[in-house]
């Protein structure tokens, strides 16, 4: 994502000063620990618990951005054991810094996933495949996000009502949207939809570029206010708001975790990748989990609940192992079918167009090479100020709707990075893309590290849907995504409207000052089509087709007569006692806008459908 470029400026700089400063850091963990801080700070680490019981009531898998939210609500429950596996480690001095977000990506925090190829999209990876990252720490992809703060459409929960989801309409789920929120925006903070004290810190970031202010004036040119998207109503521009905290990322470890890590009735075992849900066959009954830490499998048993949290890629990946999907598939690799259940199916992702970038005259982005790592990082370490406090390069966002949607619920997401592709000179942003090297030295290379920034329009509600299965019968072969983009026509459609009013948002007045233009170096596969026409803009959507990470449906949730349902609207698994789903994966629909304060609500609401059954029997 244009995004990234971003942070790979600073990122590059960054590490070098990290590594100079490094003597400092000894210095402070001694005096720390010699006051024995980590007993009375909320923020310190959790505790890696090595020796389990062999038997909880609740067994949590995943600790991501909903399963973080589900281990710490049930936890709650002073009467009821809770054990939280993760298959991956902590997080790190690293993935506590906005602007470093991209660096996590192909690291070991990363499952490094890819698309298959469909010859539709991602034409401009290697191989024709998207990388797919994923969080593979304690946090999930809160610690690989963009950490940016975006709730969706009040129109998309009234529709997941309507599909027969009793519960989850925008009236009720705001209010699992405002009981983990601390707003540190007072401007925000104060107005019926949000709300200051919760355990997750969102504020906008204290450092930007005049660019995001051109951008938000821009949309006024276009006649779309400055407003809080996520408000009373979405459609409208707005400096983005992102989960940090004092200038760090705010990841669902540190927001819902860390403060509780010092009760009795809560373990956490990192490192602990699960390989099956234990599902009695005569009862239908999940009792238990295996799982395997160090080279070892293992068991732990489940008095009241299995909790699936891997994500919506890992959940149906697990459930398949375990004989819960689709029977074809798992006839294939040899798995007992449990439950036939469309396990996998209905997946949904945000595309956009990545890589449209707009040349400026003057030095207002953010280009590698201008930055001073050494004052950088002093500006972040002492003050939790500066450039290192960008939200992974994000500054903008906007909502709009083209011909095929309605102001009420636009149709396209904009995402405005004060970077692109070129401003790291290649180095890493086109990477982590993917990007192949003749597409990045033809467009990119002649524009290394000149000012430029980004628009990004994505299309918050796709037609397609995609698909996960297994590859293997091995837990550790990761499954097959077809992420299926563009297979309905019509989504292609809604992206050339939204690089259309790119372009009018690019070619505002409020850019003028900067001497803003399109970047017009064609794409090698698209020198037949016109610069700027339909079908060129068409051809470059499907060249850099950018995932913005938002994979969710996989295990649908939805009423009994639902044939695509997984999961019921108390996200219990249909026809399996005992096992539920709580995290992206039961969205039936992708939300309107950015999934992590979203997942973060499922998590919510999923904890307190738990404690209802439970502690009303
Ligand atoms: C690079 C990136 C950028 C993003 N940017 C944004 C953004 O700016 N704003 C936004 O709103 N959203 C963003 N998202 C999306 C958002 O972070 C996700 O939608 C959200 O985190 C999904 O939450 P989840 O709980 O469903 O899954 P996850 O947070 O992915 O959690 C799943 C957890 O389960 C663990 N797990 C998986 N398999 C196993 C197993 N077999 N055993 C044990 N544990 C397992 C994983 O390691 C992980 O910790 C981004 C995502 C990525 C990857």
């Amino acid at each position: 994502m244009v995004v990234e470029t971003l942070f790979i400026s600073t990122a590059l700089k960054t590490i070098g000063i990290v590594g100079s400063t490094l003597w400092i850091i000894p210095l402070i963990f001694a005096g720390i620990s010699y006051y024995h801080y980590d007993k009375l700070d909320p923020e310190s680490p959790i505790i890696n618990r090595r020796t389990l019981y062999k038997e909880y009531d609740f067994v949590v898998v995943g600790g991501g951005s909903a399963g973080a939210v589900v281990a710490s609500r049930l936890s709650e429950i002073p009467s009821w054991n809770v054990l939280l596996l993760e298959a991956g480690p902590d997080e790190n001095e690293i993935s506590d810094v906005p602007s470093l977000a991209a660096y996590l990506q192909l690291s070991k925090l990363d499952w490094t996933y890819k698309t298959e190829p469909t010859g539709r999209a991602c034409l401009g990876m290697n191989n024709g495949r998207c990388n797919w990252p994923r969080g593979k720490v304690l946090g999930g992809s809160s610690v690989l996000n963009y950490m940016l703060y975006v709730r969706g459409n009040r129109h998309d929960y009234d529709q997941w009502e309507a599909m027969g989801n009793h519960g989850w309409n925008y009236e009720n789920v705001l209010h699992y949207f405002k009981k983990s929120e601390d707003n540190r925006n007072p401007y925000l903070a104060r107005t019926k939809y949000h709300n200051q004290g919760g355990l997750l810190t969102v504020q906008e970031s204290p450092w930007r570029t005049p660019l995001v202010l051109a951008f938000v004036q821009a949309g006024t040119e276009l006649g779309y206010p400055n407003r809080d998207i996520n408000g009373a109503e979405q459609a409208g521009f707005m400096v983005a708001q992102g989960t940090i905290r004092r200038g760090s990322r705010c990841s669902t470890a540190k927001a819902f975790l860390r403060p509780i890590r010092l009760r009795k009735n809560i373990h956490i075992a990192l490192n602990s990748h699960v390989t099956r849900v234990l599902i009695n066959p005569s009862t239908m009954r999940a009792f238990g989990v295996e799982f395997v830490r160090n080279g070892h499998k293992q068991i732990v048993l489940a008095r009241k609940e299995v909790i699936m949290s891997a994500g919506a890629i890992n959940t149906p990946q697990i459930l398949m192992l375990s004989g819960i999907g689709p029977q074809p598939q798992l006839s294939k690799f040899g798995i007992p079918v449990l439950r036939d259940l469309p396990v996998g199916e209905n997946l949904q992702d945000h595309v956009g167009m990545g890589g449209f970038t707009f040349l400026v005259d003057k030095p207002v982005s953010i280009v590698q090479d201008r930055f001073q790592a050494f004052p950088m990082t002093m500006q972040y370490v002492m003050n939790a100020k500066g450039p290192m406090t960008t939200l992974g390069g994000v500054e903008g966002l906007a909502f709009v709707n083209t011909k095929y949607g309605n102001r009420s619920w636009p149709d396209v997401q904009f995402h405005m990075a004060p970077a692109s592709i070129n401003s790291d000179a290649g180095v890493r942003v086109r990477k982590v893309l993917g990007l192949t090297d003749h597409l990045y030295n033809t467009v990119y290379r002649p524009i290394a590290n000149k000012d430029v920034f980004t628009l990004m329009p994505l299309l918050l509600r796709p037609k397609s849907r995609g698909w996960i299965r297994l590859q293997s019968k091995n837990p550790f072969v990761p499954p097959v995504i077809n992420a299926n983009y563009f297979d309905d026509p019509i989504d292609i459609k809604v992206l050339v409207e939204g690089a259309k009013m790119a372009i009018k948002i690019g070619e505002a007045q409020a850019f003028k000052q900067f001497g803003a233009r399109v970047h017009r170096i064609k794409f090698p596969n698209c020198r037949d089509f016109e610069f700027g026409s339909d079908e060129y803009l068409e051809c470059h959507i499907r060249t850099i087709s950018m995932t913005i990470y938002h994979p969710v449906g996989t295990c649908k949730m939805g009423p009994s007569w639902d044939k695509e349902a997984v999961v019921d609207p108390r996200l219990k698994v249909y026809g399996v006692e005992g096992l539920r789903v709580i995290d992206a994966s039961i969205m039936p629909t992708i939300p309107s806008g950015n999934t992590n304060a979203p997942a973060i609500m499922v998590g919510e609401k999923g904890a307190d459908l738990v404690k209802e059954d439970w502690l009303q029997r």
